[in-house]
């Protein structure tokens, strides 16, 4: 599989809406490549697999110390690594990237494994591809599904894109996975399309609003995205989600 990183940190995002795993502890795996391409990504240096040669992983929790491997990673290397990294307090192992479901067969492998050794999978994914989303969500215990604002520019085909995201959100829901929705919004975002992606999401999953780092949107538009989600889908439903980990300075 094309690996990015391995690494042992606390979950940053998701606050503190339901299915959220904020602050919890996880081994985070990072698969390369993607096939969105959302402007403001952090991790768009791997959104191409075959750019990225090596993987990187921590040789001690929170050292700061890296060894390397190249790519493909070997599964066998990739198991020893994460279990390696396991601090005995791990609540999930999070699958993240790029975008982990691409890699269908290996995330499979690999969720099938992490279960035998008594860890639960935290998918991490932008929900473009249901019907992958469909064969890895048995062995899923949580999700966390973006849906792109058109701000994202993530691709061409936005009203599909999102409607797409919403299946895997249904078929990861039917399958008795912990889902939320996350949604970035930037200085652009329109209130008009914030109403839209609220009522699809009405009764379906709760929904973690995330400011786009570097924050360029007020705090008057933030909460005013707020409100409107608020209103359409339960006071229960709905909270901010802001990139804990860049302001401490973790991975
Ligand atoms: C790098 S993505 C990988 C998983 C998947 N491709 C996705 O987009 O959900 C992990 C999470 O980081 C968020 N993210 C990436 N760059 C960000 C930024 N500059 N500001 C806020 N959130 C960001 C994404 O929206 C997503 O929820
Ligand atoms: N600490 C920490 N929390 C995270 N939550 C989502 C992340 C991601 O890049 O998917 C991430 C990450 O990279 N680090
Ligand atoms: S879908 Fe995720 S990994 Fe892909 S470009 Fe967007 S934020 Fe980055
Ligand atoms: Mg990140």
């Amino acid at each position: 599989m094309f690996l990015v990183e391995i690494f042992n940190s606390w979950q940053g995002e998701g606050g503190s809406v339901e299915g959220s795993a904020f602050g919890r502890r996880q081994i985070f795996v990072r698969f390369a490549g993607c096939d969105l391409r959302c402007y403001w990504c952090d991790s768009r240096a791997y959104l191409l697999a075959s750019s990225v040669p090596k993987y990187r992983y921590e040789v001690k929790p929170f050292s700061g110390r890296f060894a390397y491997k190249p790519n493909p990673a070997k599964f066998d290397d990739v198991v020893d690594i994460v279990l390696k990294l396991d601090t005995g307090d791990i609540h999930s192992i999070s699958y993240t990237g790029g975008e982990p479901a691409l890699q269908t067969q290996n995330l499979l492998m690999l969720m099938e494994v992490m279960h035998d050794h008594g860890f639960r999978n935290f998918l991490e994914t932008n929900g473009s591809r249901p019907e992958r989303i469909e064969k890895i969500a048995p062995l899923t215990d949580y999700a966390s599904v973006d849906i792109k604002d058109e701000t994202s520019k993530a691709t061409e085909n936005w009203v599909d894109l999102v409607l797409k995201e919403i299946e895997s959100i249904r078929i990861l829901k039917k399958a008795g996975v912990k889902t939320y929705a996350k949604l970035v919004v930037t200085k652009d975002t329109k209130i008009e399309h914030v109403k839209w992606y609220a009522e699809l999401l009405k009764g379906l999953a709760p929904l973690a609003i995330q400011p786009k780092e570097p924050i360029d949107i007020s705090q008057v538009q933030l909460m005013d995205i707020y409100n409107v989600a608020t209103k359409i889908m339960g006071r229960e439903n709905v909270g901010l989600s802001f990139q804990v980990h860049k302001y401490l300075n973790v991975l």
